[in-house]
């Protein structure tokens, strides 16, 4: 038992988020941490977190203890940091610390303002409680039935019904995911914020937990304590001469995100602090498990040019369709922002409008969203995105560039505008994740627009390279389009030996990001020489600190031999390790079958899938192909691209037509299809950042040959006989003769060695190659930002 002054009183922490304190009558009752109506100023123990003071609660006077949350509870002690002085007992029995009157009360003042804008944040942050118990039940759900272990754990069944990815017949793939109903994540417009969803304390353990995730949430956004006052506007010094830039001030229709953080009378503060004071004891709840991501759980939007299954052109689409669902599955509150090309199933329109310029003319915005998976897809539409889906870096150089500085500059700000579940994300304790040249932009405005304005405190930008060939380059003249005053053209300017002096939009992006990931840890390295690095190792080098490998995962839903819905028909078939045998077999048929080539189990099926450009090594097939057609084997390539290497394809199928299969499209279906038919993936390619269809044809029981480079060499292991490890055949440099000797010890594994190959076979089966190890990486570079200044 303690006392400060006449009132005797213990505490007991319960939980991390309330105390109980036991009065000198006796009473116990339970206070939320924030939860009580301030009538002193809290006075803190010297630096242990703890605060003494009093207020009131359940419509008693109590003492109070305060453990410090991070800024957000040290706001209401008014971050002062007070000796104690022995208190005096009151009239009323209260105790005041012994600091002189004037002084408190200007502490007490400047303690309830800083409580008001307190509470006013956890309001809002309540109405995202919701969305986040229906993250954290399915988690649970997942965990309590062990038998839905796969399926649920990957969002599968009840939210994520089968996917169709090729019906469409063009390069979207036509997804068909269906979206969450949208009646629980209505569009709303910018100022229709939805009526705070009252917490209600009962006595159940569900209303304990969601006490629990109320803090966790709150110290999630601990760092996002000034928040409401970045919405506002600065006062800070401002880089731009004639001030802020168009699209800040003028260019915006609709109200700005600051008049969202509707003011909140202090009765009503008052009345919710009360209201939640009332929280009952319950005693012998254990508290819940923290968020997966613990203190760490943060705000992330990952802006991407494609994201899969709605618009994909190569393996970028792949990672923003599946990154961010393990990002969320660890907890994290993540969006994906991609442009809007064709008119998408699930999203619906937010009814949020906003104006950009572009090249001096007012272009306008809005936004579509769709929830899935326990990720908000916000899709951008503009006129200048449609009927792009075909092309999406069609064009010609100025017409992309324009459209990548609308889709940069609109999609800095959708934290602040686009309510997702009713609430925008906010840009405190925000990270965006970038990608390639396309969303390079991102950083650069983040920096130059927001934070050198002293805007965007506490968001912080992360850059990942998937292929560091396409750079967004242009002459010098291009930094016009970027609409940036001439300081920042220095982030932009490089010098090429051929092309002399140039515009680089990854150049600026790298420099202004405050993390780069790559894809590959292979290629990370590589990305630090003047070969792999193409013009930009210098910069690389120079930010090598910030710079960090993570390998691709693969989404295990889509791309999985046992659920794949593109084996569902036409002969094909689901299978697993333990149908592997037939299984396989079954799929090799049907595709022999629905190709028209001989239908033979002992000739090995050799696939090939990508895009037909220099990367890639399709000239190094080519190169090989009289040495292949003097095998008993079938050859399968699936691509487009260059028109040349298009003809090439056609080519090869109409010289060896019992063969070969050269088709010339962008099949979602096919891929998939040939990826479990095939015996063995081919993959020449000069560079590979990652390489994704290698760990699919892996996962499918499909055995990779390679060029060991990028992230190639750090997922191949080659196949060692003595050891029956390795999980499948590399060559050293991209040389048709190497590339016909990997082949060649692969093709002789697989006639004379049946239990070696089935080896390899499994051994490529039970990988996790799964996001969520890579989401954990992400997850600590996040972090790294985030906390750097
Ligand atoms: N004609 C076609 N029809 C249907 N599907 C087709 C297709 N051509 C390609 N695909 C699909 O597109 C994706 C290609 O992904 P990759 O990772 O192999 O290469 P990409 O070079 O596009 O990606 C870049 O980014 C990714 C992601 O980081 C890195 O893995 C990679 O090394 C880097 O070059 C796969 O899903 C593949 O099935």
């Amino acid at each position: 038992m303690a006392s400060i002054g006449s009132l005797p009183f213990t505490i007991e922490t319960k939980s991390e988020s309330s105390v109980i304190i036991h009065s000198a009558n006796h009473r116990r009752t339970r206070l939320p941490f924030f939860a009580y109506r301030l009538r002193k100023p809290l006075v803190s123990a010297g630096n242990t977190g703890l605060s003494f003071g009093y207020g009131k609660a359940a419509g008693e006077d109590y003492a109070i203890l305060s453990l410090s949350f991070g800024r957000l509870i040290g706001g209401c002690s008014g971050g002062q940091q007070k000796r104690i002085t022995p208190p005096k007992a009151t009239s009323k029995g209260f105790v005041e610390s012994g600091d002189d009157g004037n002084e408190a009360d200007d502490v007490l003042q400047a303690t309830i303002e800083k409580s008001k804008k307190v509470l006013a944040m956890q309001k809002d942050l309540l109405q995202q409680i919701a969305e986040r118990r229906k993250l954290v039940s399915s988690i649970k759900s997942s965990i309590i039935n062990p038998e839905d272990d796969e399926v649920s754990y990957e969002g599968r069944g009840k939210s994520s019904p089968k996917v169709d990815l090729a019906s469409a017949g063009n390069n979207t793939g036509d997804n068909h995911y269906s979206s969450i109903p949208s009646s629980n994540f209505p569009p709303l417009a910018i100022d229709e914020v939805p009526e705070s969803p009252h917490a209600d304390f009962g006595s159940s353990f569900d209303e304990v937990k969601q006490e629990s995730e109320k803090v966790s949430l709150l110290n999630s956004m601990s760092s996002d304590g000034d928040s409401t006052k970045q919405f506002k506007g600065t006062n800070s010094e401002t880089v731009w001469s004639d001030g802020l830039p168009s699209f800040l001030s003028s260019a915006s229709k609709s109200s700005s995100v600051g008049d969202e953080i509707q003011e909140i009378s202090e009765t009503e503060v008052l009345k919710e602090a009360d209201d939640d004071a009332n929280v009952p004891v319950i005693e012998d709840v254990k508290p819940p498990p923290p968020p997966l991501a613990g203190a760490n759980v943060m705000n992330i939007i990952l802006v991407a040019a494609e994201c899969a299954p709605w618009s994909k052109t190569g393996g970028l689409g792949d990672v923003a369709g599946s990154l961010p669902k393990a990002l969320a599955r660890h907890g994290h509150r993540v969006m994906v922002v991609a442009p809007r090309y064709g008119n998408y199933a699930e999203p619906q329109d937010t009814g949020v409008r906003k104006m950009y310029k572009v090249d001096g003319q007012d272009v306008e915005v809005s936004y579509f969203q769709a929830y899935i998976d326990g990720v908000d897809f916000v899709f951008m539409d503009s006129h200048m995105f449609h009927h792009m889906e075909q092309n999406i870096y069609g064009g010609n150089r100025a017409d992309i560039l324009k459209r990548m500085v609308l889709f940069c500059k609109a999609a800095v700000e959708v934290p602040w505008h686009v309510p997702c579940g009713g609430v925008c994300y906010g840009d405190g304790n925000l990270a965006f994740i970038a990608n390639d040249w396309h969303s390079a932009l991102l950083p650069v405005y983040l920096k130059a627009y927001y934070r050198d304005n002293g805007l965007m405190t506490y968001t912080r930008s992360i850059l990942v390279i998937h292929n560091i060939a396409h750079q967004g380059r242009g002459p010098a003249d291009d930094f016009a389009y970027v609409d940036l005053p001439e300081p920042y053209l220095d982030l932009f300017k490089m010098y090429d030996p051929i092309g002399g002096e140039h515009f680089n939009i990854f150049a600026a992006g790298l420099k202004t990001a405050d993390r780069v990931v790559t894809v590959s840890h292979g290629y990370a390295w590589e990305l630090r020489t003047s070969v792999g690095g193409w013009g930009l190792h210098g910069i690389i080098n120079e930010n090598e600190w910030k710079l960090r490998g993570i390998v691709n995962g693969i989404d295990t839903k889509d791309w999985n031999p046992q659920f794949d819905v593109h084996l569902t028909s036409d002969g094909y078939t689901n299978y697993s390790l333990e149908s592997l045998k037939t299984g396989k077999a079954q799929c090799k048929a049907a595709l022999q079958k629905e190709l028209g080539l001989p239908i033979r189990e002992d000739v090995p099926v050799i696939g090939f899938i990508g895009r037909l450009d220099h990367q890639k090594g399709v000239d190094l097939i080519a190169e090989a192909i009289p040495w292949m057609m003097g095998q008993d084997v079938q050859l399968i390539m699936l691509g487009t691209g260059r028109p040349d290497l298009e003809q090439m394809l056609r080519q090869f199928e109409s010289q060896h037509h019992d063969k070969i299969r050269g088709w010339v499209g962008f099949s979602v279906k096919t891929a998939h299809r040939i990826t479990a038919g095939a015996d063995i993936l081919l993959m020449p390619s000069r560079f590979e950042p990652c390489g994704l269809n290698q760990l699919y044809a892996m996962s499918y029981g499909t055995v990779p040959v390679v060029h060991a480079v990028g992230g190639l060499r750090d997922t191949v292991q080659p196949f060692d006989p003595y050891n029956e490890s390795g999980l499948g055949w590399t060559f050293d440099s991209a040389e048709a003769n190497k590339l016909i000797h990997a082949l060649g010890n692969c093709l002789w594994t697989y006639r004379e060695f049946k239990q070696s190959w089935e080896g390899l076979q499994r051994r490529g089966m039970t990988q996790d190659l799964s996001w969520d190890n890579a989401a954990q990486n992400y997850e600590e570079v996040l972090v790294a930002a985030k906390y750097q200044w």
